[in-house]
């Protein structure tokens, strides 16, 4: 009996600190790179025995992509309920504790307990469970790999590098890439304990409607998230690792908050709370998603800033100075708005006519968007449609930049710093690119930047690859590209194992 499941990244293009207003929405692409957690019965013999002998089940869990990554636990059923626990020769100086881990096999097993009961359980469980994690490359930063292999940073090299590529370094020394690994981790974990233990059907992992086990799944994700993480976020990168792109609005945190003591044991039921029948989750997601023949790139900036204090230094400022920042806010919001409806709209009219969409495309991605104002009079209707709305979102991605940046003059936040704004500047001048800026709570992260992706281009004339070339040679900042794009799946799915290149030899290493 096997399960797995991946769960894909994200990348906020529009809406960071509003979205954590519940008044405000955020524009969110999930991204190609996908966490996938593989669950698997032990089956070893002696494995069996051991825990016969102790009266309890064992569950293991390795990242074979870092060193040091693997985490043993014991599961005892007793008068309270489940308990999870570490066992003790595992928390060694070498192998941590992984609160993240933990936190999600505690509390879906605790959920599994009330939503199946103990004897289905146990039964699930009596072989143990053997669970590896893996994250795509794009996770991790893959500098070091690529400089050992003596390979520039470019795409090219990236997809040299064998998938899931060992990191060589602990987890708490790795360099993430802003695309929400911890998000994807859990959401993939919690989901694939919650097929493994019959929970949820697997069918509903596999249809792509917001069922109410995909609801479920969310819920779960979100508080075990928030509890790792110590904190209630806007749950943006949560959900679109549930539901894939989406417009979201965040949900009150109060649902979570009699359930976010960090006691071992949850001391109430979760499941009045966490069910997608509770009414108080009141998150709202509207179907988005990239128009066709554009690509999102994302770069990786080698500088990095603290997420946690930006949005510290951004709250405290909204709360000081009220009412500029409210103007701001809601001003931004219509930008955002009009943005996320703008690109809605191309996707419209690709339906529509898309030979002439297509058209559009090739014809705009030969020039920079300042000469997209000044194109031939006697272009046909429907293609001047497209083109005026590229040139649209090109203008608005201009305008939620400049207002971001305001944002970040007014609180004193480094929402897109000079040295950022220099390389966006560089790369929006890019003939055939519609627009870019700085990801989520912004700062020296990542960029991204949304190009067109004309068919039938030779490779070096497409937008893309003069983008890369930027990238290059910028000397400003150390830029290295991520080859995910958007998501063509919507959020988390059940996966083949041995149709995902290298899982299943990850998975088959003997412990
Ligand atoms: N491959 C993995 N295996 C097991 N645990 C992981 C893995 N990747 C991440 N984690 C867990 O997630 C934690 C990192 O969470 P944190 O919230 O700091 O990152 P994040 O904000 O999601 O980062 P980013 O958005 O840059 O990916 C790690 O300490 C670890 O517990
Ligand atoms: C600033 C904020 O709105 C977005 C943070 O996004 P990111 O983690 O920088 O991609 C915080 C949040 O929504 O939880």
């Amino acid at each position: 009996m096997s399960t797995a499941v991946s769960s894909p990244g994200k990348v906020l293009l529009a809406g960071g600190y509003l979205v954590l207003d519940p008044a405000y929405s955020g524009v969110v692409v999930s991204t190609s790179a996908r966490f996938y957690t593989v669950i698997q019965d032990l089956d070893e013999a002696a494995t069996i025995a051991r825990a016969k002998a102790a009266r309890s089940i064992e569950i293991r869990v390795r990242s074979p992509q870092f060193v040091d990554a693997t985490w043993v636990y014991v599961v005892s059923f007793d008068f309270d309920g489940v308990r999870v626990e570490q066992v003790a020769d595992n928390v060694s100086s070498t192998s941590t504790r992984n609160k993240f881990v933990h936190l999600a096999l505690e509390r879906t097993l605790a959920l599994a307990l009330e939503a199946t009961g103990a004897g289905a359980l146990q039964n699930r469980l009596s072989y143990g469970l053997d669970i590896t994690i893996v994250g795509d490359n794009d996770f991790y930063s893959q500098r070091a790999q690529l400089e050992s292999s003596g390979l520039p940073p470019t795409l090219a090299s990236l997809s040299q590098l064998p998938p899931f590529s060992p990191t060589g370094v602990r987890l708490p020394e790795v360099h993430k890439t802003g695309l929400g690994s911890s998000a994807a981790l859990i959401t993939s974990l919690v989901s694939s304990l919650l097929v493994h233990l019959s929970v949820i059907p697997r069918d509903e992992l596999v249809s792509e409607e917001p069922t109410a086990g995909r609801r479920l799944a969310h819920n779960l994700s979100q508080y075990v998230h928030c509890l790792a993480q110590g904190k209630v976020g806007s749950g943006f990168d949560v959900s679109a690792a549930v539901f894939g792109s989406q417009l979201y609005t965040r949900f009150d945190p109060a649902v979570l908050q009699p359930l976010m003591s960090d006691e071992v044991a949850a001391p109430q039921p979760l499941l009045p709370i966490i069910s997608p029948e509770n009414v108080a989750w009141n998150y709202r997601i509207a179907p988005f998603k990239l128009p066709p023949l554009t690509r999102l790139m994302l770069a990786d900036v080698d500088a990095g800033s603290n997420t946690p204090s930006l949005v510290g230094q951004v709250l405290r400022w909204r709360t000081e100075s009220s009412e500029i920042a409210n103007a701001l806010w809601k001003t931004l919001d219509q930008i955002n708005l009009a943005l996320s409806q703008t690109l809605l709209k191309l996707s419209e009219l690709h339906a529509h006519d898309p030979k002439a969409y297509s058209k559009a495309v090739k014809y705009l991605s030969t020039l920079q968007a300042v000469q997209w104002l000044f194109l031939n009079p006697n272009t046909p209707a429907v293609e001047q449609d497209v083109m005026d709305a590229f040139t649209e979102v090109q203008r608005l991605s201009e305008a939620v930049r400049a207002k971001m940046r305001e944002m970040g003059n007014l609180s004193g936040a480094a929402i897109e710093p000079p040295e950022q704004t220099a390389l966006l500047d560089a790369c929006v001048s890019v003939a055939g690119v519609i627009g870019g800026g700085v990801p989520g709570a912004g700062g020296y992260d990542a960029i991204w930047l949304l190009a067109l992706d004309p068919e039938n281009c030779p490779s070096a004339e497409l937008p893309t690859s003069r983008i890369e070339r930027v990238w290059a040679e910028w000397k400003g900042l150390d830029v290295s590209p991520l080859s995910a794009s958007e998501s063509a799946a919507r959020g988390v799915r059940l996966e083949d194992v041995a149709q995902v290149q290298g899982l299943k030899a990850l998975v088959d290493v003997p412990w």
